[in-house]
């Protein structure tokens, strides 16, 4: 693995953007990292679906579903879309379904918990804006780094 958390924060010092919230690690890759994108959306699942179907190129999209834990944002079908075009994996403020399966996949999945209802798929919200969890910035653009330990942002990689 290339980078640790805790290197990172050795690395930054008190000043290191380690995101507060804690996240569980459902995804079977569990160290991740790579350029941030950013999806931010309610309980609609249809924007994040179309971005993770273009060139993931180990990018990480970062979920912003506003804490919502009514809907899943993502399950198997869609962390595959994302899997198969080369992204790194997500980091939800949300829901996914599907741990099960999530689990076994080499993919990285950080979300809060989970729920079998499907979100709705109508597009609505934005790509590719900041987005702020824990008290730490997600800037499009940046680099994440997310494994058992948490998610921290770092301007270059
Ligand atoms: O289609 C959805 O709403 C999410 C889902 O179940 C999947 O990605 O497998």
């Amino acid at each position: 693995m290339a980078q640790a958390t805790a290197d990172l924060a050795d690395r930054e010092g008190p000043e290191v953007r380690s995101c507060d919230v804690q996240f569980r690690n459902l995804g079977g890759r569990e160290a991740f990292e790579g350029r941030i994108r950013t999806v931010t959306c309610f309980q609609d699942n249809a924007l994040l679906k179309k971005v993770l179907s273009e060139p993931g190129d180990g990018q990480v999209l970062v979920i912003d579903g506003r804490g919502s834990l009514h809907t899943a944002l993502i399950g198997d079908l869609i962390a595959e879309i994302g899997r198969s075009n080369g992204w790194s994996g997500v980091i939800i403020n949300g829901a996914v379904r599907d741990s099960a399966v999530l689990a076994g996949m080499d993919f990285g999945v950080k979300a809060l918990g989970t729920n079998p209802r499907k979100s709705t798929k109508t597009g609505e919200g934005t790509v590719d804006e900041v987005v702020e969890l824990g008290g730490v910035r997600f800037v499009p653009g940046e680099h994440v780094v997310s494994d058992q330990d948490g998610v921290v942002v770092v301007t270059e990689p």
